[in-house]
């Protein structure tokens, strides 16, 4: 990621290996994660992103010999209580306990964590429709997931982790969640690491992105050099040869809405001038760059 002063940097991981006996599920990883940021952690069914999230809050032993991981300057497992104190997770299998009433789940936090404040979780349960007296059994699934927001993002901390925290929501539900995040928890110190499935919603929000394949890190960029490093070609059928000769990442239709059907291509780095001379230099999407990374590399989305 971006360079940063090293007291900046609230993640940093070297060479980081997660493993389940024999199964390796994060491979090698090196990254970091300065203040100020939004991250996505982008990756296909069992690409190491829980995994990786678990380590980083002491849920799994990363154990001897597995690289360097080091978060808000502690080492996650044997600091974990310390580490909780000031950064928050939500895990994919959340849950509230389903007797309890909200106002009950904020009474708990109040006694369990030191920055947690009640004041102000009440403040952000009023932007959704959640209400104090409700009991968590009688609350939709999004409704609960806005719950669950409140109260983590009412605990003064440097650092959240969110592991696909919107899965299952609607549309209106996942926008309105993220609002929430970035509105009343991310103020330029504190950084967020969303794992999402749903690349093309969040772009938008991201300043940073990691993606991981099959538990290698194949990218950790900001969007900003992003946009600068890969260039997207469109261009016509007629010169499809020519492109695929000079061996782009991928090649992939577009749509223009109408029904009309366009064909593009993704280079790392500027393509020679004679290939960009062929057709349009284009933004490739998140989404697209995502499928060029990740993809078997048999594959190629002009056959899809
Ligand atoms: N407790 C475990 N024991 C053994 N293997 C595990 C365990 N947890 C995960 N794995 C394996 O590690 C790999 C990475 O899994 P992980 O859950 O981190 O992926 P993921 O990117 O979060 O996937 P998804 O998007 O499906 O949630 C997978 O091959 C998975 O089967």
């Amino acid at each position: 990621m971006n360079a940063a002063e090293p007291r900046d940097l609230l993640v940093r991981a070297s060479h980081l290996n997660v493993r389940y006996g024999a199964k390796l599920a994060v491979d090698d990883v090196s990254f970091t994660i300065p203040k100020g940021r939004v991250v996505g952690l982008l990756g296909h069914n069992g690409a190491g992103k829980s995994s990786l999230m678990k380590a980083m809050v002491g849920l799994v032993d990363v154990g001897q010999g597995a690289g360097e991981l080091t978060v808000l300057g502690m080492n996650p497992r044997p600091q974990r209580a310390q580490l909780l104190e000031q950064a928050c997770y939500i895990p994919d299998v959340a849950i509230l306990p389903r007797w309890a009433r909200v106002s009950d789940l904020i009474s708990l936090m109040s006694g369990l964590h030191p920055r947690f404040s009640a004041d102000r979780a009440r403040a952000l349960l009023r932007r959704t429709s959640v209400g104090l007296n409700d009991k968590v059994k009688t609350l939709s699934k999004g409704m609960v997931v806005q719950a669950h927001l409140a109260l983590v993002a009412a605990i003064d901390a440097k650092l959240m982790i969110l592991d696909e925290p919107t899965l299952g929501l609607d549309v209106l539900s996942r926008k309105a969640f993220y609002e929430m995040l970035i509105d009343e928890w991310c103020d330029g110190e504190r950084s967020v690491l969303i794992s999402t499935h749903q690349v093309e919603e969040i772009e938008s929000l991201l300043s940073d992105v990691l993606m991981l394949n099959e538990g290698k890190l194949v990218l950790s960029i900001s969007l900003e050099d992003m946009e600068k490093r890969f260039v997207g070609v469109s261009h016509d059928a007629a010169v499809a040869e020519q492109i695929a000769a000079a061996h782009p990442l991928l090649r992939y239709r577009t749509g223009s809405g109408n029904g009309q059907f366009g064909n593009a291509a993704i280079f790392d780095g500027p393509p020679p001038a004679h290939v960009q001379a062929l057709g349009q230099r284009i933004r490739p999407s998140l989404v697209d760059l995502f499928v060029a990374l990740t993809r078997k590399p048999e594959l190629d989305r002009t056959q899809f």
